[in-house]
């Protein structure tokens, strides 16, 4: 991880149906930096507006207000040639393998879509060469190139979405739930296989997910969000060791623990939302070096002495 920012969320704000009776506040004055190598982890629970977030810094959908910068560079103010080399440098792994790969294609021609819509194969031989690559790199092989998705097992799929995502040599990547919809049994082996690529390839994760567990073995820092608010920023050890939002604290107590001891005296803490309900104007607080929460200057005071 290097100290460049290569990714600057400022004030982000998106509602849907905004002014009208069913307007959800999906992004609620999010701002975050995540750094060149670096994997941030984004948690919350279902609805919390972890997906909204990444597909806004896609550009797939137009927040009403805040800043998103890439390499320093405003994604929101682009121009045609900016935009066409982020849609290659900022690439998203999607949470259903299954839906996101089109059936009727051979995961090569599927590998390669953004080879042939960036032109960066030279020709047909190329091209292959670059498609064998990519299916070795996520641990499959070039017999699987002719294939079809459905001849592959959710794992597999998941690892032809990586590779697929792989294949324009990105920058960033957004992994949405890259995990969620495979086995348990499967899920370590793509989170190894992810974090693996990271470092081989050089790479900077956006890695969503909604609850803790695998989040904090991939990512360097986590931040934590809930109702469209980050609650909570930190490293990842400090998150999951020293937690102290009280949304965390509960997210955390309802992951089970694999001995049966410990688990059985493991008691879940409710969490009472009081705290994002009173009205009382909330800003992100150093609480420990490195460490953020969404409090007020009374809380911040509490939570830092505790
Ligand atoms: N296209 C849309 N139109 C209206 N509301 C939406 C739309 N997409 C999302 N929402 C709402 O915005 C909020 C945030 O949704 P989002 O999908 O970003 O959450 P999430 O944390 O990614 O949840 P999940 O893990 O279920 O995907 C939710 O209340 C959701 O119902």
């Amino acid at each position: 991880m290097t100290d460049k920012k290569i990714l600057e969320v400022k004030n982000l704000k998106l509602s849907f149906n905004p002014g009208k009776a069913n307007e959800v506040k999906a992004i609620d004055n999010v701002s975050f930096d995540i750094y060149e190598g670096e994997v941030f982890g984004l948690v919350g629970e279902s609805g919390s507006g972890k997906t909204t977030i990444g597909r806004t810094i896609l550009k797939l959908y137009t927040p009403q207000s805040g800043e998103i910068k890439f390499e320093g560079h405003d994604v929101l103010k682009q121009s045609s040639a900016e935009a066409k080399t982020f849609r290659k440098d900022a690439q998203m792994i999607f949470q259903d393998p299954q839906a996101s790969l089109n059936g009727r294609m051979k995961v090569k021609d599927i590998i390669a879509e953004g080879i042939d819509i960036h032109h960066l194969a030279k020709n047909k031989a190329d091209r292959d060469a670059q498609v064998e690559r990519l299916l070795k790199l996520v641990g499959l092989n070039e017999d699987h190139a002719s294939r079809y998705p459905y001849e592959f097992s959710g794992g597999q799929r998941q690892r032809i979405g990586i590779a697929r995502a792989l294949a324009v040599r990105p920058k960033f990547i957004i992994a949405d739930e890259p995990i969620s919809a495979l086995d348990v049994s499967i899920q370590a082996q793509v989170v190894n296989l992810m974090k693996k690529l990271q470092k081989e390839e050089k790479l900077t994760y956006l890695f969503i997910a909604h609850d803790l567990s695998m989040v904090k073995y991939i990512s360097d820092r986590i931040a934590v969000m809930h109702w469209g608010k980050i609650l909570e920023i930190g490293t990842s050890d400090e998150v999951y060791g020293h937690p102290i939002h009280p949304y965390t604290k509960s997210l955390l107590s309802a992951i089970p623990i694999p001995d049966p001891e410990v688990e059985l005296a493991r008691e879940p803490i409710d969490y009472d939302p009081a705290m994002e309900t009173d009205g009382k104007a909330r800003t992100m607080h150093e609480i420990h070096p490195g460490h953020f929460v969404l409090s007020t200057d009374e809380e911040a005071a509490e939570f830092s002495k505790n």
